[in-house]
């Protein structure tokens, strides 16, 4: 297999890998269980190893720097325009394929195995998948496009099983889209505000010394959040409320809660005004933790400017070094954009940098009770080094906050 090309509109369907050992679906699973194309039982356990329903076809992938790579497809039928990632993880494919922000991009994996351990319902990101693609394997030769985009920078690409279209048609397809200024968050954040309750399970928790209760209302935009951001925070005692990317901030303020999360989305921040406009209104009223995407956001609500990296993080393994305690994190980062430091006004405190190339990767603005980070705390994958939310929505406290 060399290149799952998911249509546009794809739900996650499990039995797009073998699953030898079918997990029993979890009662706390509301989204997914729904969705689960293995067979159940009339108890609603798995009851075999699902078939593949898929077929094998031959696929290319064409890039806009004019290089065609010839594949095998499974899954979707069809052709499809994305942006060509490459993720530097080497676990947890599941919960890469259900992180809503890659949205409007192909994710091509430079470990090879993929779809070895099956997938299970605890692994879900989000209710579906939302990339447009995923690369992988060995029919195609991940380490030699992962050159490619280190080198040149992130590339259109389009995937495509249809043999009726020329190479030179698929070329000028990738030629003219791109995925700078579209709004990508529209299409997966949730349509209705909804409470948030579930927490870490308790063997997988790795911070439960001192689960705390009943700390803190929060609100969390969701423009893209993944579940794991949810779960950490419900663990940390929050009663969580979720509301759609484009609630007022007037109704977040009227709800008075403790803290608000901006999360992590899909696409360029600049592309979404209104979220800036949101996140304005509510800075300085209310303490605000920024996650990625939520991060940008800050960032140029408080009057900065993102940019565009050259191919960006994505990966389990950045190290970050947190400027006021001098420590080291390792984490896991999945972004495109950046913001500009020296754009920020004074104030403003770059309290992570990105090791490997010196880039911001966490603000704070005690002044305004601010804090965010460019990566992902709550990895899911990724290692556990950065689980700093748990010292913002346990303290408030923006003077001491990691
Ligand atoms: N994970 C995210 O929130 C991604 C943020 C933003 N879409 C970027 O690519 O930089």
């Amino acid at each position: 297999m060399g290149i799952y090309a998911m249509d546009f509109a794809l739900k996650f369907n499990h039995s797009i890998f073998s699953t030898p050992y079918p997990p029993k679906p979890s009662p706390k699973c509301r989204f997914l269980t729904a969705r689960c194309s293995l067979p159940l039982s009339s108890d609603g356990a798995a009851t075999g190893l699902a078939e593949r329903p898929w077929k094998v076809a031959d696929a290319r992938l064409v890039l806009e720097d004019g290089s065609i790579w010839r594949a095998k497809s499974f899954g979707a039928s069809g052709t499809q325009v994305g942006e060509v990632v490459f993720n530097t993880s080497l676990t947890g494919y599941q919960e890469i394929l259900t992180d809503p922000s890659y949205a409007g991009q192909f994710v091509l994996m430079t470990n090879p195995h993929i779809g070895n351990t099956g997938v299970n319902f605890d692994d879900e990101e989000s209710r579906q998948c939302f990339l447009a693609g995923l690369v992988i394997r060995n029919d195609v030769d991940t380490r030699a496009i992962t050159r490619r985009l280190r080198q040149d920078g992130s590339l259109i690409g389009v995937l495509s099983t249809e043999q009726s279209r020329s190479d030179d048609e698929l070329l000028e397809i990738s030629r003219s889209w791109d995925i700078v200024g579209i709004d990508l968050i529209s299409g997966v954040t949730c349509n209705a505000p909804y409470e948030w309750v579930d927490e870490t399970k308790s063997e997988w928790d790795f911070n439960s010394d001192g689960r705390d209760r009943d700390t803190y209302r929060v609100i969390a935009y969701d423009f893209g959040i993944k579940h794991n951001i949810l779960r950490r925070l419900a663990s940390y005692g929050c009663k969580i409320t979720v509301v759609p990317s484009t609630w007022p901030a007037a109704e977040t303020l009227k709800l008075k809660p403790d803290g608000v999360l901006f999360s992590n989305g899909p696409g360029d921040p600049s592309a979404v005004p209104y979220a800036v406009e949101t996140v304005k209104e509510i800075l300085g009223k209310i303490p605000v933790f920024g996650i990625c995407m939520g991060h940008q956001l800050l960032g140029q609500a408080l009057g900065g400017k993102t940019f565009k990296m050259k191919f960006g993080h994505h990966g389990g393994n950045h190290p970050v070094r947190n400027l006021r305690n001098g420590r080291v994190e390792i984490s896991a980062q999945n972004h495109n954009y950046a913001v500009d430091p020296a754009s920020l006004p004074e104030g403003v405190e770059v309290t992570h940098v990105n090791l490997n190339d010196g880039s911001c990767a966490g603000l704070a603005y005690p002044a305004l009770s601010i804090m965010s980070l460019q990566y992902h705390p709550e990895a899911s994958p990724g290692p556990h080094d950065s689980d700093c939310g748990k010292n913002f929505f346990t303290t408030l406290n923006f003077d001491n906050l990691i």
